[in-house]
């Protein structure tokens, strides 16, 4: 070989193995310069606008990294400290709260039509017999008002009766609404918790089984507050169902309020949870609204994990407000539930959702009754501000009308 054909040798050689290198280094990169592949550092600040950023999204993690909490798990949790990646979602004026029952009032007048003019129809006999009376029972355990408020309010009503002697509907009506109106009991403090502490924002946990209208629910309670002129923020606990952190964020950003939630199906909701009033608290807003996954009572391992994502948020704050969700077209199925949520967290207040769509309005009394714990609002209709705050007056007063 002589030395020519040396050079073309080691040429060639040098050639292939610079081809080789530049193979694997292109095929290691599989982003573009540029384009984050995770989720920033906290000290990792987003490019300005106009530099070129790939595809990383702008919702950045709270300053401090995660609280050192042994049960804290670390799923990575979304959140967003801006409503810059909203803009293009156009903002609603949720409607006022004030004189809302009086607007859905309607509503409950249709569903429960049956039960006050039916009351009325049987007290204004001439003649009530025992087998008046019988019916009136059979019409108030109908609406589920239970068996023993439906005993008081007969025995009641009997003795005033007999005492009046008066067969006048206007007054028959009137000691009707007086009975009704105590046993649906207008002194429960039916305030929401919801006003910020001095350095920490309230907490609202939204507890209850599948497709009650929890989602639906926290939605509606943001305009409330929204309407209210709170600041609000949205944690998405329920991971357990795929498409209801999406249904929540859609809910926030109808009245621009963000939501705090994890990409990951089925990501640790304890961690959701933390991450959301972690975020709260470093945004000082005003209140917290933590959604969770619809529990079925009988799955015990479900309902101890409603009972970590309350131990959770307390590391860092107060649980101020556990919002029990319950569907009034569900009867006494519901108390059942109730119960069973309120042995594992204390139920504050309860939502009594879809109202519109049931005769069974007795169903307040109860549950009041059952588990002592106030009805604080009632869900007239799937719209966006079909949620009330519960008055019993203009309650009973919607049920004799
Ligand atoms: N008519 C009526 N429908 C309601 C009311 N509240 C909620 N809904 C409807 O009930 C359905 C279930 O609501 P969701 O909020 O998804 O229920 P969820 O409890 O979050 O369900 P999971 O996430 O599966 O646990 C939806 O179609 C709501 O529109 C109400 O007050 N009246």
């Amino acid at each position: 070989m002589n030395d020519v054909t040396l050079i073309i040798v080691y040429a060639v050689i040098a050639i292939a193995v610079v081809g080789t290198v530049a193979i694997l280094l292109l095929k290691g990169r599989k982003t573009p310069p540029g384009t984050y592949t995770t989720t920033r550092d906290a000290n990792d600040q987003a490019p300005a606008a106009g530099q070129t950023a790939g595809t990383d999204v702008l919702e950045t993690p709270p300053a401090a990294p995660p609280a050192p909490e042994k049960d804290v798990p670390s799923t990575e949790v979304e959140v967003a400290d801006d409503l810059s990646g909203l803009e293009t979602v156009p903002v609603e004026t949720p409607a006022p709260v004030q004189g809302r029952l009086a607007r859905l009032r309607a509503r409950l007048v249709k569903s429960n039509n049956a039960l006050g003019k039916g009351l009325l129809a049987l007290l204004s006999r001439d003649d009530i017999d025992e087998d008046v009376w019988d019916e009136i029972e059979e019409t108030l355990l109908l609406a589920d008002l239970g068996t023993e408020p439906t005993m008081e309010l007969v025995d009641a009503l009997r003795d005033r009766v007999k005492v009046e002697g008066s067969r006048d509907p206007e007054r028959v009506k009137a000691m009707l609404r007086e009975e009704l109106v105590k046993l649906v009991d207008p002194g429960m403090d039916r305030s929401l918790a919801v006003d910020r502490h001095a350095d920490r924002p309230a907490v609202v946990m939204v507890v209850g089984v599948n497709g009650v209208g929890k989602t639906t629910t926290v939605g509606k309670l943001a305009r409330v507050l929204v309407a209210e002129d709170k600041d609000v923020l949205l944690g998405a606990a329920d991971t357990f169902r795929a498409a209801a952190a999406e249904q929540l964020a859609t809910w926030g950003q109808r009245v621009g309020v963000p939501t705090v939630k994890s990409d990951v199906d089925g990501a640790d909701p304890a961690s959701v949870a933390f991450e959301a009033v972690k975020a709260g608290i470093d945004q000082e807003v005003d209140v917290v609204m933590v959604d969770t996954a619809g529990r079925l009572q009988n799955k015990v391992g479900l309902m101890d994990e409603l009972g970590k994502v309350k131990r959770v948020i307390e590391k860092q704050a107060t649980v101020d407000e556990v919002l029990l969700v319950l569907d009034a077209t569900t009867g006494q199925n519901g108390l059942n539930q109730a119960k069973v949520f309120s042995e594992v967290v204390d139920i504050t207040g309860i939502v009594l959702t879809k109202l519109d769509g049931t005769a069974k309005g007795g169903i307040v009394v109860a549950i009041q009754r059952s588990l002592g714990v106030p009805v604080k609002l009632i869900g007239l209709g799937e719209g966006a501000d079909d949620l009330a705050p519960f008055e019993a007056e203009g309650f009973v007063d919607a049920l004799l009308n």
